[in-house]
């Protein structure tokens, strides 16, 4: 649903969904190229006062019309849960990396990524907080493609080494075992020669009112 001068409108059965979803991610994924060329950029400062006004005006186009949360969680015409609003993983979301995350047919998850210059926390590496969030989603998919979908109780993390950005990394996870309701998942982001950098697990609790809900298909 979108609010627009105080009238509710369904977009989605208005046109073509799909359609709108890939502009829309073409959109996050130029905002992403913004995000960084933010943290990067070297031009002077009349131009940086002038892009900021331009940037100021686009942010009022888009706002014309809007949504009051982001796009929920919802299973795609192709039968796969999707979150394109997702922080971490929605191609929508310029926050999100976005994580690409496959499954294998033994129920484990991998996602080959790079962080970016916006990502930065010490300087040169990766901030932490960033590969923890990374951590906690993945890991929360390999509970759910193992069939105990449920939110984070605790996620420990393990800094090994530092974590470069633009480098090609590889993250992986695992359920290793569930008691009732709780699900422990072990997972990692490695170089691509298996360095590993940081190492995680994490206790997943499926809420009670989730129970049978996310099953995976
Ligand atoms: C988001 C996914 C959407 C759908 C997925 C389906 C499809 C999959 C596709 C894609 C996967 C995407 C993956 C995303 C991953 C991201 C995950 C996050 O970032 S989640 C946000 C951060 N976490 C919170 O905000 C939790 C906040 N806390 C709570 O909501 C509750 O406290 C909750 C649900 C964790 C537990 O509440 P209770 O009422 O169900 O729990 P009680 O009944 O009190 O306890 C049950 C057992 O768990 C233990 N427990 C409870 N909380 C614990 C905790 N925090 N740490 C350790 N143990 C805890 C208790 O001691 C108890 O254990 P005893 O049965 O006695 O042995």
């Amino acid at each position: 649903m979108f609010y627009y001068g105080g009238m509710t409108i369904d977009l989605a059965s208005a046109g073509n969904a799909e359609a709108r979803q890939a502009a829309l991610a073409a959109l996050g994924q130029q905002t992403r190229e913004l995000i960084d060329a933010v943290v990067l950029t070297e031009v002077p400062e009349d131009e940086i006062t002038s892009v900021t006004a331009e940037l100021a005006a686009l942010t009022g186009r888009l706002r014309a019309l809007r949504r009051t949360s982001p796009q929920p969680f919802e299973i795609g015409p192709d039968g796969t849960p999707r979150h394109v609003g997702n922080a971490v993983a929605g191609p929508v979301n310029p926050h999100a990396l976005p994580l690409i995350i496959e499954s294998t047919p033994e129920r484990t998850v991998r996602a080959e990524l790079a962080f970016r210059p916006s990502h930065e926390g010490p300087p040169g590496w990766v901030h932490g907080g960033v590969t923890a969030m990374i951590m906690d989603h993945l890991l929360g998919h390999a509970a759910a493609v193992a069939g105990s979908a449920g939110m984070t109780g605790t996620l420990s993390v393990r800094y090994r080494r530092p974590v470069p950005y633009g480098e090609p990394l590889l993250a992986t996870a695992e359920h290793t075992r569930s008691e009732g309701r709780k699900s422990w998942v072990d997972g990692r982001i490695a170089l691509p020669d298996g360095t590993v950098l940081v190492e995680a697990t994490g206790l997943f609790i499926t809420p009670s009112d989730w129970v049978g809900r996310f099953d995976p298909a």
